[in-house]
């Protein structure tokens, strides 16, 4: 579908409205548009800081404009990474006593997570009278929802091409989609947003007849790729490319993120000894076929690189896998004979092409995309929003293979399927599964946005971020050795959920010798205290859990065996065991596991 930048308006009375009040108003002329328009680019740009840490939810930005100061910025802030202080609040928060009476502007609608309002109650406290929204949110059952809600206490909310149309906001909505452009593609078509990125010679070479490729592109370039990787969930190459370049595929300079590493290969005839082996900073996962040389998968197992086999090995497959997992953005890094079945099987969504001023020659040498099957010049792909960019000596050549997804006409929001079929339930599933923290039961994850209080062993109360922060740090209680009390601390200070959970596994596998030795006997426990108190400080948690008894509860990671449900059910699913036992407990049936060591409100 192609992007309409300015749909027709689909309700038009209440827009209309909208639009004549906006037009009376603050918006009346062009110069308060382009500051509208201008603001709004602002929020997104801020919100691009979160790249790759947000995965896979949106990434949000948002700047606060005082009337006593129209071109000035009274406060802005970002949503730093899931889990972590909403863009909203951060504004807020920055701009002080100036936010009453200002103008709110928002690359995005904020998602309502879960009962989690943070992000709306924020702009109503502060006092703020306008909010100017750059886009609604792509997922149907968030989509309106923080707009209505804003609306409903009495703001004035005006939406991009609904409530403000003109040209001059085109740029300003582009620059919204662009930033969640990852998103889109995800949410419109189930597989993560997938660049693929080569670097080739000025003769579309990507290595040497004899297979050497680096490097072909300068140190500047390369530079460039690194901060590609830092903005990815994982890289991906074939078996070829481990056989032939041994590579690393770490953000050396991209800083922040480091993406995971997955590796293509069908036949499992890889090196013993690799780059990517070695996962002590970073994971790599291993796809194969169901059944390929067991004894390399056993070898591998021990490194502690996870292997992950499939039925029929393909790019999509793998892709919709890696949907499941919760991948938001991947980069592809592959030689030629992969990138052309995954551009085949249209999993391919942007390309990054590096050409360095170089020719190699060579009939046989490798080309950055193999055989797809085109036989006329005029089946050939056009790229869409090119881009053309020097980076040193070398052109990098961007656009995108599939159009920007405009998902509002893809999948109607709740209230539009209710229109189409009221007889369809939001939530009638006799089994519920949840699992990212945006789905609409995303409050069970553990990594959802809700601080505990817990009280340690001298009984004091202690909050901690999230339920994640809780457990992980809890693998380093009670030690004596001085680092493994470091370690917790440094769990308890990460950043977000996602961080604290990758820090905690990084730590427990890098020093056991630290994590407390009775860690698998105690660690459902831990978790069960933690989710008890989750649940009885948050009065709307406590009624969303109540609210699904008679239903199964399943964590629906399909990598985790332990905590989810696993790919094809086979996993333990300890987590929704664990709340629906609480849920019992809540609703009366007594429980064995019941220390007081929260504090409930
Ligand atoms: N300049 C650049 O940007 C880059 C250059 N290169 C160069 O390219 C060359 C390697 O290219 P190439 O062999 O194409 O790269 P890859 O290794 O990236 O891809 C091919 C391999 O992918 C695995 N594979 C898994 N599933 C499939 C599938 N469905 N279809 C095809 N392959 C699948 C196979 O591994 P297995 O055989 O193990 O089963 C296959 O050999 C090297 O010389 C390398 O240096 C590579 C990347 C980037
Ligand atoms: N040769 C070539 C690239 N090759 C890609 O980079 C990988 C090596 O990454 P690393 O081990 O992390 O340095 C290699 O396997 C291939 O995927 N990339 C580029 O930007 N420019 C180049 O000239």
């Amino acid at each position: 579908m192609v992007l309409a930048l300015f749909p027709p308006s689909p309700t038009p009375t209440i827009f209309r409205l909208r639009a004549r009040a906006a037009t009376n108003g603050l918006t009346a002329d062009t110069s308060s548009y382009a500051q509208d328009a201008s603001f709004i680019k602002r929020a997104a740009s801020l919100a691009d800081n979160s790249a790759g840490l947000t995965s896979p939810h949106p990434n949000f930005g948002c700047v606060i404009v005082s009337p006593g100061a129209p071109g000035k910025i009274a406060g802005e802030g970002f949503l730093y990474a899931q889990g972590t202080t909403p863009a909203e609040v951060a504004a807020v928060e920055a701009a002080g006593e100036l936010s009453r009476g200002s103008t709110a502007y928002l690359n995005m609608e904020p998602g309502d997570c879960h009962g989690d309002d943070s992000a709306i109650s924020a702009l109503v406290k502060a006092g703020i009278t306008r909010v100017v929204v750059g886009m609604r949110h792509p997922l149907c059952h968030l989509r309106g929802a923080g707009i209505r809600a804003l609306r409903s206490e009495g703001l004035q909310v005006d939406v991009l091409g609904e409530d403000l149309r003109s040209k001059i906001f085109e740029d300003a909505l582009k620059s919204c989609r662009m930033v969640n452009a990852p998103l889109l593609y995800r949410a419109a078509s189930r597989v993560p947003f997938s660049v693929l990125k080569y670097a080739m010679t000025l003769d579309g070479k990507i290595a040497a007849s004899s297979g050497h490729a680096s490097w072909i592109s300068s140190k500047l370039s390369r530079s460039r790729v690194f901060e590609l990787r830092g903005r990815s969930d994982a890289v991906i190459v074939g078996g070829n490319t481990v056989r032939r370049d041994n590579p690393r595929l770490t953000a050396r300079h991209g800083g922040r993120h480091v993406p995971a590493r997955i590796v293509m290969s069908q036949t499992l005839n890889l090196p013993e000894v690799a780059n990517l082996w070695d996962v002590t900073e970073v994971p790599t996962i291993v796809v194969t076929q169901r059944g390929a040389n067991r004894s390399f998968q056993r070898l591998l197992a021990a490194k502690g690189v996870e292997v992950v086999e499939f039925d029929m090995l393909n790019p999509r497959d793998v892709m919709e896998y890696f949907y499941d997992r919760g991948y938001l953005s991947i980069l592809w890094e592959c030689g030629g004979s992969l990138a052309a079945p995954a551009i085949s099987a249209g999993v391919i969504h942007k390309v990054y092409a590096f050409v360095a001023p170089k020719i190699i020659g060579g009939k046989h040498a490798p080309t950055p995309v193999g055989e797809l099957g085109m036989v006329e010049m005029t089946q050939a792909l056009d790229l869409i929003d090119v881009s053309y960019e020097q980076v040193g000596p070398d052109m990098l050549i961007s656009g995108f293979l599939q159009p920007i997804p405009d998902l509002a006409p893809v999948i109607p929001s709740v209230d539009e399927t209710y229109a189409i079929d009221p007889s369809v339930a939001e939530f009638e599933s006799k089994i519920i599964f949840f699992y990212k923290t945006w789905d609409p039961y995303g409050a069970f994850s553990n990594f959802s946005h809700h601080p505990i209080h817990m009280s340690d062993d001298s009984g004091n109360y202690v909050t901690w971020q999230s339920v994640e922060h809780y457990y992980q740090a809890n693998k380093f209680v009670g030690g004596d050795d001085p680092m493994a009390e470091e370690y917790l601390n440094a769990i308890k200070s990460a950043a977000s959920p996602e961080e604290a959970a990758r820090l905690g596994r990084r730590l427990q596998r890098q020093h056991p010798e630290l994590a407390r030795p009775d860690w698998d006997s105690v660690k459902v426990d831990v978790m069960y205290n933690a989710l008890k108190c989750k649940f009885s400080m948050y009065p709307h948690l406590h009624s969303m859990l109540l609210s699904t008894a008679g239903s199964v509860l399943v964590e629906a990671s399909p990598h985790d065996l332990f905590w989810g449900g696993g790919r094809d059910g086979e996993g333990l699913n300890y987590l929704g065991r664990l709340l629906m036992k609480l849920r019992s407990e809540f609703l009366g049936e007594p429980s064995e596991s019941s220390e007081e060591t929260c504090l409930a409100f």
